[in-house]
C-alpha cells in the first residue's frame, strides 16, 4: 500500500499517524512489524516503544503471537516517547490501549515534527467497550487499518476479544489461556457459544 510508506511533500518528509486496530489475534502486531521492517530496509531511523507493563512474551521486544519480533524500548508513560533520538524518522508503538490519555497528543507532536508514527492496539476491551487512547488516536490518524481475527467458535471474521478467564479487571495480560477472538454473534452468546 503506497500510502503507508513514508510520506513525501515537496522533497521533504511529512509526518503522519497510522493506526492498526482490531481484536486480539487479528494480526495487529504482524502488520506493525511488517511496516517497521520495511522502513528499516529503506534505511530510515526507526524507534519502537511499548508500555512497560506489557511483559507477556518479552520484557523488551515486541513479539507477535507467531513469535516474530523486533527490539523495542519499554516506557512507563507516553511522554517518555518524546525523548527519542533527534534523527528518528519512524516511530512504532505497540499495545497502545495500555498507554495514558496523553498518547494522541504525543503522536500529534511527533507527526508535526515530520515523523511517521505507526500505532497498534486493541480498539475494544473484553466487554466490547472502547479501550484507552485508541479511539482518540483513530480520530486523528491519516490512516486507520482495522484487521479481523477468525472467530474460534464459527469461523466468521472476529472483531471482539472474549475473555474466558474469571477476572473482571480491565487489564489482564494473557493470550489463548484467557481470551478467544469472536464474531459479534458468538461474543454476545457468551458462555452459550
Ligand atoms: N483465531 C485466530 N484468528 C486469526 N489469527 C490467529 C488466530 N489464532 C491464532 N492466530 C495467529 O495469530 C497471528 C496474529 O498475531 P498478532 O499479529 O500477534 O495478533 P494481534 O497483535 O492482533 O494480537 C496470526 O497470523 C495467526 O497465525
Ligand atoms: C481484551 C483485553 C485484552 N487485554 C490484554 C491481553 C493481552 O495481554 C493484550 C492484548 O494483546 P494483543 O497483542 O492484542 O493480542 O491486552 C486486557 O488487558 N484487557 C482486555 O480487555
Ligand atoms: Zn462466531
Amino acid at each position: 500500500m503506497l500510502f503507508s510508506e513514508q510520506n513525501y511533500r515537496r522533497g521533504e518528509y511529512c509526518g503522519s499517524i497510522e493506526v492498526i486496530c482490531g481484536s486480539m489475534f487479528s494480526g495487529k502486531t504482524e502488520e506493525l512489524l511488517r511496516r517497521l521492517k520495511r522502513a528499516q530496509i529503506a534505511k530510515l531511523n526507526v524507534e519502537i516503544f511499548k508500555p512497560k507493563t506489557d511483559t507477556r512474551y518479552d520484557e523488551t521486544a515486541v513479539v507477535s503471537h507467531d513469535l516474530n519480533s523486533i527490539q523495542s524500548t519499554p516506557v512507563e508513560s507516553s511522554s517518555a516517547i518524546l525523548l527519542l533520538g533527534a534523527n528518528t524518522q519512524v516511530v512504532g508503538i505497540d499495545e497502545a490501549q495500555f498507554f495514558d490519555d496523553n498518547l494522541p497528543e504525543v503522536c500529534n507532536k511527533l507527526a508535526q515534527k515530520g515523523i511517521r508514527v505507526i500505532v497498534a492496539g486493541l480498539d475494544m476491551d473484553f466487554q466490547g467497550q472502547p479501550f484507552g487512547p485508541v479511539p482518540a488516536l483513530m480520530a486523528i490518524a491519516e490512516l486507520v487499518t482495522k484487521v479481523n481475527a477468525v472467530c474460534v467458535r464459527c469461523g466468521s471474521p472476529a472483531v471482539y476479544s472474549y475473555r474466558t478467564a474469571a477476572s473482571e479487571s480491565r487489564v489482564l495480560l494473557g493470550e489463548k489461556d484467557s481470551y478467544e477472538p469472536r464474531c459479534r454473534h458468538c461474543f454476545h452468546l457468551g458462555d452459550m457459544a
